[in-house]
């Protein structure tokens, strides 16, 4: 059989050069890969070498079209987009540009090509706050920020585009992606870092002095925030599944992708103590959430300080306000 002939947008990304290293691992007799990408955060060490390469950018469609014509794909992977959920705050329009515009352009381009597979790299975000553990896929979606809206977005519009235009989609819903292929070849290496694994491993690197852990009022048994942490070349496989599902079956669907097992902020920390065998100082500091949307700053952060202001006020006011 002669080999499929896939599009891996986003595969210079994080997650996306993780999928091409599987598929590329599969041999040249069974996928013929082209990675689409306008490294704005993806990495050009990322693709092996030999795997074709072209310059694109998702809010351009022109740009789009010649690669379609060169190559004529049977299937695109979809992994680029803007992800960082802070920056989706403070710039909305810039991340429906991107993830929800950017995503309408492709769908069109690959309309007008004919191309009927599409796996798409949606998010646990789409979620919100879970109602229950573990998250089940027909759970309800009550994003909580831009960035889940936008995903939220275009797994709706290709719902619609499977009824309309016979496009085939797998959404799949990552938890939070992680680790770096056994080869030590390829990894995560985000300019403007905000992942717990990276930002930790960066203390025993002799990068940062301490990690931060972002609230310990959390109601899980040691009061960090939990989190479902799985690995990217188990992601990466699943798109390969995922497209062997929708040339079976010709069916779209939707997957929540994660471990099952949730982990705490501490936990994480601890387990790098481990590997790296370095003592990595950690300090809590307020939930994410409030600094980032808020843009809400500690000014009391010891617990000294904090004690010499009440004693500041019961010195002066030892009988209360009477
Ligand atoms: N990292 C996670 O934990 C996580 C969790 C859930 C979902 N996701 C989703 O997985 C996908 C990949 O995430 P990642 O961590 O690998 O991110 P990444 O930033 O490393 O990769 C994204 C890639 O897309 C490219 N890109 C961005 N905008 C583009 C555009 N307009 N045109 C062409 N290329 C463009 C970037 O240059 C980059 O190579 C994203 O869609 C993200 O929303 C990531
Ligand atoms: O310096 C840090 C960084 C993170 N955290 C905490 O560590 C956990 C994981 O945080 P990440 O930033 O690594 O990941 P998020 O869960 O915030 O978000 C990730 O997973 C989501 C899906 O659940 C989205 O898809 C999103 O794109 C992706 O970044 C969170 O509890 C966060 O508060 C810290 O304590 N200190």
């Amino acid at each position: 059989m002669a080999p499929m002939k896939v599009i891996v947008c986003g595969g210079a990304g994080y997650i996306g050069s993780h999928c091409v290293r599987e598929l590329w691992k599969l041999g040249t007799d069974k996928f013929e890969i082209v990675v689409v990408d306008n490294m704005s955060t993806g990495h050009p060490q990322s693709i092996p070498k030999g795997v074709a390469f072209e310059k694109a950018d998702i809010r351009d469609k022109a740009s789009l079209v010649p690669v379609f014509e060169k190559h004529r794909p049977q299937a695109v992977f979809h992994f680029c987009a803007s992800i960082e959920v802070a920056a989706s705050c403070s710039d909305p329009l810039g991340y429906y540009e991107n993830n929800v515009t950017g995503t309408l352009n492709m769908l069109e381009v690959m309309k007008q090509f004919d191309v009927k597979y599409f796996i798409f790299s949606s998010t646990a975000a789409v979620f919100g706050v879970p109602e229950k553990s573990p998250i089940e896929e027909d759970d309800a979606k009550r994003p909580m920020n831009p960035y889940g809206e936008t995903k939220l977005a275009v797994e709706r519009i290709l719902h619609w585009c499977d009824a309309a235009y016979g496009i085939k989609s797998v959404c799949l819903r990552y938890f939070n992606a992680c680790g770096a292929d056994a080869s030590g070849e390829i990894g995560e290496d985000h300019a403007h870092e905000t992942h717990l694994i990276p930002l930790i491993l960066q203390v025993p690197l002799g990068k940062r002095d301490k990690v931060y852990m972002f609230g310990n009022d959390y109601p899980t048994p040691d009061g960090t925030c939990v989190r479902d942490y799985v690995h990217v070349t188990d992601l990466a496989t699943a798109h390969i599944a995922a497209l062997e599902y929708l040339r079976k079956h010709n069916t779209s669907n939707q997957f929540n992708l994660g471990s099952g097992l949730g982990y705490s902020v501490k936990e994480i920390v601890e387990a790098a103590r481990k590997v790296t065998g370095h003592a990595i100082p950690a300090e809590v500091k307020p939930r994410r959430a409030a600094e980032a949307v808020l843009g809400w700053k500690r000014q009391y952060t010891s617990v000294e300080e904090i004690v010499r202001t009440a004693w500041n006020f019961h010195q002066k006011h030892p009988n209360g306000f009477h």
